[in-house]
């Protein structure tokens, strides 16, 4: 077991508030970690400290062993896999799935001059395949549907082998079908032999894939519980993060909350 996060006494300051506010938190490559909590709480600007996109302001911040602050960011990112909407704008939309994929190798996006080694181009497939998009290989990425797009981004990310793998809502704005689709893909990747470790950020407690094992609930910057996922996701624990009598049950590793109103 090797510790790949280690964030301690993380405060993020902007504008003179507390993004984060005092975070402690390990991740080891053994586990794979949700992030849930209201909006505002302070969610992606942990996966951007997690993925050595943004500095704390107090505190420390350990990467892959590697100390932000004292380590080059950019040797440590291609060791990072992050997938998340706010990356889309990055990639042309006339650019092929394909080439979407392929480019990870290579730290871009936008195919221009670069010469391909045919592993990589093996390896883009393998992942196309195993995120099933091979038949959308030589579709314009602007002309996916949004599901299909969450998709490429989630092979994009792994492309590059990552020692740990952050997703911002992969399920977000999915239809059911979709939602099920990623959810059943991510699930079979959380014990897939040789995946990284995983951190999946979520507003809702039913696009919480099968297998995770931890979870990190926040509200206003600050960690409320962290720790094993059936000890967190739970009624009385949410209940409190949402101010709001919920009731919260597990079904074959796949959870529901209502509001108990009655
Ligand atoms: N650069 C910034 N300057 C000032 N405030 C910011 C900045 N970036 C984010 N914030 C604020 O910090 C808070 C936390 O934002 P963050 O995006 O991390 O929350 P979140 O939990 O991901 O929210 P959501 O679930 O709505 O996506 C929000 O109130 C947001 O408005």
């Amino acid at each position: 077991m090797t510790t790949v996060l280690d964030l301690q006494h993380v405060t993020v300051q902007r504008a003179g508030r507390d993004l984060l506010d005092d975070v402690s938190w390990q991740v080891d490559d053994d586990q794979r970690w949700v992030v849930l909590g209201p909006n505002g709480a302070g969610k992606t600007t942990l996966l951007n400290v997690a993925s050595a996109q943004l500095h704390p302001t107090r505190g420390t911040v350990d990467i892959l062993g590697e100390r932000l602050g004292r380590v080059d960011v950019f040797e440590l990112r291609p060791r990072i896999g992050f997938a998340s909407s706010a990356n889309n704008a990055r990639i042309p939309p006339t650019e092929t799935v394909l080439d979407v994929v392929l480019t990870a190798a290579y730290g871009v996006t936008g195919r221009w001059r670069e010469a391909y080694e045919d592993e990589d181009v093996a390896r883009a497939h393998t992942m196309l395949h195993d995120w099933r998009l091979e038949s959308l290989a030589d579709r314009a990425f602007g002309s996916l549907s949004d599901g299909e797009r969450k998709r490429v981004q989630i092979a994009r990310a792994v492309m590059s082998d990552p020692e740990i793998l952050l997703l911002d809502e992969p399920t977000a704005n999915l239809d059911l079908g979709a939602r099920e689709e990623l959810l059943q893909l991510l699930g079979e990747y959380a014990v897939a032999p040789g995946a990284p470790a995983l951190v999946s950020v979520t507003h809702h407690v039913e696009e919480i894939p099968r297998n995770f094992t931890h979870a990190l609930l926040m509200k206003d910057g600050r960690v409320i519980r962290q720790g094993p996922i059936n000890q967190v996701i739970i009624s009385e624990r949410l209940s409190r993060l949402y101010d709001l009598p919920l009731v919260v049950a597990e079904t074959d590793g796949r959870y529901t909350a209502r509001a108990d109103l009655v």
